[in-house]
Order: C-alpha cells, then structure tokens, then sequence
C-alpha cells in the first residue's frame, strides 16, 4: 500500500507518528514535510498530496495540521479527492466504507497520539463496501463537473 502523507508545522509530530504507525504496517510511505517547525501554509503541503493522490500514484493521503479543517477545506477542492476529517476510529471505517475516502484528515491540536494511531489503522483497514454507496460517489463526481472542479 502507498501511502503519501503532509502537515503543516502544527501538525509536524502527530504526522512523525502516523509514518511510523503506517511503516509498522508495512505500508510504503512518501512524507512530504515539511522538516522543522517554521511557519508554513497547510494549503501548500494539501495541494503535493492531493494531486498525487488523484493521479493514482499513491491509494491513500494523509494530512495533518492543527484542526484537521483547514487540510480538509482544502483537499476537498481537488477533483477527485474525497477528504474525511476525521476524530474517531467510527468515523474513520465509515469514512471509508460509504465515502471511500482517499484523504484522511487529523488534527494534532484536537487528537492524541494513541487515537490518531487507530484512526489511521481503521481507515486504510477498512474497504470501500461499493453497491448502494457507489452511486452516491457518482453523484458527487457529478457535482465536480458541474461546478467545473
Ligand atoms: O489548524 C490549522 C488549519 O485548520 C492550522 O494548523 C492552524 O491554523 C495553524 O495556526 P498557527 O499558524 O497559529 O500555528
């Protein structure tokens, strides 16, 4: 599984964490950043991952910066990107199972470590259940297209 993951500097050691949660399930992670704690702009690291998300290079994004809102205001304006803001492993399987969510979103200010490790082990655990929930992502895909995204 490849996995690509970004925060911003408020979301620097909850994202440590989560490489090492998804390296421990062998999963292959590229971490974009950034490095030190200066000042940076979440939209800047949510545009790297969601475009390689939607480009199929990797099946799951995963952002992190203070509230996990601003990563998710912004993966969800790339075509494609279903973003799931999420603060409970529920959260996290539903996500997944009804929206097949290609973007997970946390915030280092809102979540602990602990349960940011089982929403992450939730999410990419969880497969997409398809039938009655794949026409509403198609519904969605139409919604993109009409307001030209
Ligand atoms: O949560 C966020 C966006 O939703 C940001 O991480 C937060 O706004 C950054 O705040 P500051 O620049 O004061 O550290």
């Amino acid at each position: 599984m490849k996995i690509i993951i970004a925060s911003d500097h408020a979301g620097l050691e909850l994202r440590r964490e989560l490489v090492s949660a998804l390296q421990e399930l062998r999963a292959e992670v590229h971490d974009v950043g950034p490095t030190t704690n200066a000042s940076v702009d979440y939209p800047d690291f949510a545009k790297t991952v969601c475009r390689a998300v939607a480009a199929g290079e990797y099946q799951y994004g995963v952002l992190v910066c203070g509230t996990g809102i601003g990563m998710s205001i912004t993966a969800n304006k790339y075509r494609g990107i279903r973003a799931a803001l999420c603060t409970s492993e529920f959260e996290a399987r539903m996500t997944r199972a009804h929206n097949d969510a290609n973007v997970l979103c946390l915030g280092q200010r809102v979540v602990g470590v602990g349960l940011a490790r089982s929403i992450v082990e939730a999410f990419v655990a969880t497969p997409f259940e398809g039938g009655r929930h794949q026409k509403r992502l198609d519904k969605i895909r139409e919604a993109e297209s009409e307001n030209g995204r």
